[in-house]
């Protein structure tokens, strides 16, 4: 525990998990309560309608309420990860992250539910009493035996599926990566040596899983706090143990690992030595799975073995084997079947659909995050990445019909096609296309100038850059002011922070005759342009970027947008025949859309509409999205004929009289562009679907839908990013967040990569 309050990202978890409302999610309506009609139906006496169909079709619940698409995660906090037991309400924020990681992953709808009790009874009595309001059970992190009971009775007395993910969750992943890792070593499971340590919920559920698959029993030794489990031992044993118990001569953990093929930790942190990993079989499969920090690190093991498959539970390491690739997925596709249950079947056919996913040709999205470097089936590519948007309509559809095949859907999927692509469409395309490209720039660090490096909000900022991985954060401003507010922050440490006062730098001259060299004829003196460098620090941090000092830069939280872009365009150009302009990303449910030019542009003519419609769709697609573009106005295909939409007719005969290589229509209106049924009444639009690039007909109207969106409904805008310029610089909205500033920073890096 005292090692996890020192490690670097102890504050930062605090801080995050404390930012706005505290904790991880909230409660969102699905349904309008705005008016009197309403409230009437939401509540009395509309509300009475569906409490007496449910009552008269207990199977109506699913139609009318949120049951079928509610997991209860349940803990008592008995077995915190490999924190030990830090009790109910220690174990909130875990349960609150697989809820969060249910939605972000499954879009199942999560309560986390932490029960103040270590007694077996009392916890079935709480649990089972709740099952009219869920979907399904998650039990989590109840240490063993106890949580072998409680979900063997649970599962007896409940008619929704239970399903302890400790226990199998991480077995499925597991055995996922067992198979591959073997198949990857050419080993036969029939003569594979194996050794787990830990004989709790997750391995005992491990061992068991692996031994389905065809492990003898004799060619597995299980170890504990107390070493081996071989057979007559009476020290700390339950039944469970005992399943597993072998005649073998050893009784240490380092004993048993001379010659073994493969290692499954699921105990604590560093229970694994490096000389234990020596003694292994050639081509050792090491899988140390305890969190957060496993039994052995990958470091110490590369330090004594060159030939291991190596996988831990952690998300900074290659093959991340943490139950988080199994739990939203099995769900979704049990509670899409109304299964009655998660049996032996769907377990193993979620094992199996996550093992060949890894064996598939990554997309490009996938691809994306390993620059340079496509992730191909192998040694450090086992399993699948929990990003990997392949995920939700792989594994869950894998599940639904083994649960159709077993008997045990309620509601069998017709058409598996159309299954998977509304699973497709559950998930936000474009929180994974940004996790995709944070995980480019990682790949590819670059050097970023913060150039309002004095302010709290932007030294947190660039700390959080630095950390993720992305670069070298530069900071403007005086160093002992930065210093002073890093202290006052609790931030100890410069390591990899660079911080530059445009006055002292050694070289600055260069900066100050370039800037002369630029403005001279623009009625700068070349002390103005000294002036300017030195006490403006956006000027100053875009001569960096201009003469390659660094790669690319952010700004914005002091200044309004179009005083900071004012800045940066006395020194840095547009590209070559291109305009530059602002597009914001609105995502919401279900729904990604591009808005442009939300920046830069005030009255675009029918050319700048041509350039912008361009670039925008450029953008689109650079992000993942087959660009559809809606050139707005308030009129539709000249109806009415108004001089003002005149300008959008005529960008789109511009772009007609070219070639162009993606969908765009106009001039239509909003209503017409995002809605099919609208659409329809013209069946000669050209667009195949609703649109997810607009093209605003000024600056007003887009600025105006950027910042009216997020505020009336569940829709988050992000951006406007800068598009067009030299060099890649974005600049933040004044009130941007930490997280905002670290995204923008980490998309300019991503631009400086292109
Ligand atoms: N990567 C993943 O997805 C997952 C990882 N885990 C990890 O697995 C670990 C166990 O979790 P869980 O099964 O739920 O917990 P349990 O409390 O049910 O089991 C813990 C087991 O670990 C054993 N143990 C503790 N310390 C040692 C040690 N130094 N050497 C050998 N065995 C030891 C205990 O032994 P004894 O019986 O003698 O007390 C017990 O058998 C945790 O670290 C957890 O984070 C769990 C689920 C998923
Ligand atoms: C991942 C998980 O469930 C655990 O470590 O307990
Ligand atoms: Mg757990």
């Amino acid at each position: 525990m005292s090692d996890n309050r020192e490690s670097s990202q102890y504050d930062e978890a605090l801080r995050y998990h404390a930012q706005g409302k505290p904790g991880k999610m909230e409660i969102v309506a699905t349904k309008a309560v705005a008016t009197q009609q309403d409230l009437s139906l939401a509540y009395s006496p509309g509300v009475a309608a569906p409490c007496l169909a449910i009552a008269e079709d207990p199977d109506a619940v699913y139609d009318f309420t949120t049951k079928g698409n509610r997991v209860a995660v349940i803990s008592n906090g008995t077995a915190v990860l490999g924190l030990g037991n830090l009790g109910a309400l220690g174990s909130k924020p875990v349960m609150e992250g697989k809820a969060v990681l249910f939605k972000r992953f499954a879009d199942l709808d999560c309560f986390d539910l932490e029960l103040d009790t270590e007694d077996v009874d009392e916890f079935v009595n709480c649990v089972r009493f709740m099952g009219p309001s869920f979907g399904g059970i998650n039990l989590e992190d109840i240490k063993a035996p106890e949580c072998f009971i409680i979900e063997q009775r649970l599962r007896e007395e409940m008619d929704i599926p239970v399903f302890h993910d400790d226990q199998h969750g991480t077995a499925i992943i597991c055995a996922a990566g067992v198979i591959n890792a073997l198949d990857l070593t050419g080993r036969d499971i029939k003569n594979t040596k194996v050794v787990v340590n830990g004989a709790g919920a997750a391995a005992i559920a491990c061992l068991e899983l692996i031994k389905a698959m065809g492990l003898p029993h004799e060619n597995a030794i299980l170890c504990d706090t107390k070493g081996v489990i071989y057979k007559g031992r009476e020290d700390g044993m339950n039944q469970w143990k005992s399943a597993h118990a072998v005649e073998t001569e050893h009784r240490t953990l380092e004993e048993a690992m001379v010659g073994a093929d493969v290692f499954l930790g699921l105990s604590v942190k560093g229970a694994v030595t490096k000389q234990m990993v020596k003694e292994m079989a050639a081509k050792p499969i090491i899988f140390a799975m305890a969190n957060p920090d496993p039994e052995i690190r990958p470091e110490d093991i590369a330090d004594v073995r060159g030939d291991a498959i190596v996988a831990t539970g952690r998300s900074d390491y290659p093959n991340q084997v943490n139950n988080v690739l199994g739990f939203p997925y099995i769900f979704r596709g049990a509670l899409d079947v109304r299964a009655t249950t998660i049996n032996e079947e769907m377990k193993i056919a979620a094992a199996e659909a996550l093992a060949e996913l890894a064996r598939e040709d990554v997309p490009d999205e996938v691809a994306a995050a390993y620059k340079g470097n496509r992730p191909v089936y192998g040694p450090d590519y086992i399993i699948p990445v929990p990003f990997d948007p392949r995920l939700i309509s792989h594994v869950p559809t894998a599940v639904a019909k083994a649960a159709m095949e077993t008997g045990v859907a309620r509601k069998p999927i017709v058409d598996e096609m159309a299954y998977r692509n509304e699973l497709r469409a559950r998930l936000d395309p474009t929180a994974g296309s940004l996790q995709m490209i944070m995980d480019e720039v990682r790949a590819a660090p670059r050097r970023v100038v913060f150039a309002e490096g004095e302010e709290e909000k932007v030294i947190r900022a660039a700390v959080e850059f630095r950390k993720a991985g992305y670069g070298v954060p530069v900071l403007i401003g005086r160093k002992d002011i930065i210093e002073e507010t890093m202290t006052s922050l609790g931030i100890d440490t410069l390591d990899g922070i660079e911080i530059y006062n445009a006055r002292e730098m050694e070289d600055r001259e260069k900066y100050h005759n370039f800037l002369y060299e630029r403005l001279q004829r623009k009625g700068y003196l070349f002390r103005d342009c000294v002036r300017l460098a030195n006490q403006d620090r956006n000027i100053f941090a875009s001569c960096m970027v201009a003469l390659g000092d660094a790669d690319a830069m952010v700004t914005g939280v002091t200044r309004r947008f179009s005083v900071a872009y004012k800045d940066v365009r006395k020194v840095i150009d547009s590209k070559e025949g291109q305009k530059t302009i602002g597009v914001s990303i609105a995502v919401g449910r279900g729904r990604t859309v591009f808005i442009a030019d939300t920046a830069v542009t005030t009255m675009p003519d029918a050319e700048d509409l041509v350039s912008i419609t361009k670039e925008a769709a450029e953008v689109a697609r650079r992000l993942g999205h087959e660009p559809r573009v809606a050139l707005l106005s308030y009129s539709n295909f000249g109806n009415p004929a108004h001089v003002t939409s005149e300008r959008i007719r005529e960008a789109v005969r511009l772009l007609d009289a070219e070639e162009q290589d993606f969908e765009y229509d106009g001039d239509m209106s909003a209503d017409v562009a995002l809605n099919s049924d609208i659409m329809a009444l013209y069946p000669f639009c050209r667009l195949s679907g609703p649109a997810n690039v607009l093209v605003m007909p000024g600056l007003h109207s887009a600025h105006i839908s950027s910042k009216l969106v997020p505020v009336l409904g569940e829709t988050r805008v992000i951006g406007p990013l800068l598009v067009g310029l030299e060099k890649p610089v974005q600049i933040v909205p004044i009130g941007a967040t930490v997280s905002d500033l670290v995204n923008m920073a980490a998309l300019a890096a991503h631009e400086a990569g292109q």
